[in-house]
């Protein structure tokens, strides 16, 4: 195992990139607040790019025309490649001639979709382009900000075949992010690297295929690479302070957390807190490497150090999950809610992919609150409406308090009908309509 002392890794959500100012700002903040040692840099796609490819791809798969989208699409990277070239003021404009390359290959992609295939694959292949697109921009502009070579390297993680949320694969990972450095080995201090948030790769039948890890997985890549890497550190760089009692777009008065365990965090993160993906955690933890969230607004502010420690009680933290589906099960013929009633709804919900936020059971009835999405749900209904009385409620809330007190319980549910509700010792939870 190759260790490389003091390797960074540094993460720029959608937020951060989102336009030339913004990777301009990348840039100030690599150059006057990065390490002097190594450090690769993951991005996102620029902005709200990887919805609007969602939506491109869904007309693709219906037969239907997007040509107006993409063409949105590749007007909006086409303004930050040329700002930014006019920024460096560079007599070279390939990086902007050759940025419809990649439309051209995105547009080929799209072509070749059709409904037979499976949707979730097709999925991969189209909306990964915006994390392709991000990188080059930003390796484009970092190897003009920064007195060191600048390197690209394609996604890094390897996966199994699970599209739209590959599962790493540890050992092949680690083994390709090592071959990777390997060439880069003989003078890769002072050296940068940028890669893909969000994507990974399988072999397929001898062929390289496109997964993604889910949405919102950038995170995640940057814990994988600094896992398989053994990191000094990780920094993501937020919109935000830096972690806090909950979301400053929906709730008032929030507080920062200065520092807290990755124990209290990978719950926040579960429950919803939408600024760190839940699965960034487990990977820091194991290796005891610490996870830095900071404002890229405000980079030389501490922000919030996640790691092992321990700390006094915190404020509660209050998490909002919107767009949430009530489902219950009722056995038909009366039978008690079983082990055997249970496996089979288990084994549903796993095939529809739908994941539990909430359950709860009585006698003869079972519900779970799950993140809605129509095909998924309809999908489950399917697979179990001959065993169970099926009922859904949809358009819901779920609220968590984490460390709640009686104060923040009357704070949130007053004014409101609560559907389910439930409450350990640390966390208190309800679903209740929009
Ligand atoms: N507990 C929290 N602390 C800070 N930000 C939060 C929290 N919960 C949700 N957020 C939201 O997370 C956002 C940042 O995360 P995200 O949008 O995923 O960033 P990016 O996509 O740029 O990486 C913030 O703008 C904020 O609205
Ligand atoms: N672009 C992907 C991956 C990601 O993590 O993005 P962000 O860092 O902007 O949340 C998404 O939007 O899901």
């Amino acid at each position: 195992m190759e260790e490389l002392q003091g390797l960074q890794v540094y993460k720029f959500g959608g937020a951060s990139v989102k336009d030339a100012a913004a990777i301009l700002n990348l840039c100030r903040i690599v150059r006057d607040f990065g390490p002097q040692g190594p450090l690769v840099v993951v991005v996102s796609a620029m902005g709200k790019t990887t919805n609007a490819l969602e939506e491109i791809y869904d007309l693709a798969y219906r037969g239907e025309d997007y040509s107006a989208q993409l063409g949105a699409v590749e007007a909006y990277h086409h303004r930050a490649a040329t700002e930014l070239h006019s920024y460096f003021a560079q007599p070279d404009d390939t990086m902007v001639t050759q940025l419809p390359n990649y439309f051209q290959e995105l547009h080929q992609t799209l072509q070749s979709i059709n409904s037979v295939g499976s949707y979730d694959e097709g999925y991969d292949q189209v909306v990964s382009f915006g994390e392709s697109l991000s990188a080059y921009l930003v390796t484009w502009a970092l190897g003009n900000a920064l007195p060191k070579q600048v390197l690209y390297n394609g996604a890094l993680v390897a996966t199994d075949t699970t599209w739209r949320e590959g599962r790493v694969d540890w050992v092949k990972t680690e083994e390709r992010t090592q071959e990777a450095l390997h060439g880069l080995l003989n003078d890769w201090r002072g050296r940068v690297m940028v890669t893909e948030g969000f994507v990974g790769q399988v072999q397929v039948d001898g062929f390289t295929s496109t997964t993604t890890l889910g949405r919102e997985g950038s995170d995640y890549t940057a814990a994988i690479l600094a896992y398989c890497l053994r990191a000094e550190r990780v920094t993501i760089w937020k919109d935000v302070a830096g972690l806090l009692n909950a979301d400053p777009k929906i709730f008032p008065d929030t507080v920062r957390y200065p520092e807290i365990s990755y124990r209290e965090t990978i719950e926040m993160a579960y429950y919803g807190a939408s600024v760190i993906h839940p699965k960034t955690l487990k990977p820091l933890a194991d290796r005891g490497i610490p996870l830095y969230v900071k404002s890229f607004l405000d980079p030389a502010a501490a922000g919030t150090v996640i790691h092992e420690c321990q700390h006094p009680a915190l404020a509660p933290a209050f998490i909002r999950k919107t767009d949430q589906c009530l489902l219950s099960f009722a056995s038909k013929d009366f039978s008690f809610i079983s082990e055997e009633n249970l496996a089979v709804i288990f084994s549903a919900l796993a095939q529809a992919k739908l994941k539990i936020n909430v359950m709860q059971n009585s006698a003869i009835s079972f519900s779970v609150c799950v993140d809605f999405s129509e095909r998924r749900v309809h999908q489950l209904l399917d697979l179990l409406r001959e065993q169970f009385t099926l009922h859904y409620n949809t358009g819901l809330m779920l609220f968590t308090i984490k460390n709640y007190d009686a104060a923040s319980i009357q704070q949130l549910t007053t004014g409101r009908a609560l559907l389910l509700e439930q409450r350990t010792r640390s966390t208190f939870q309800f679903v209740c309509k929009a």
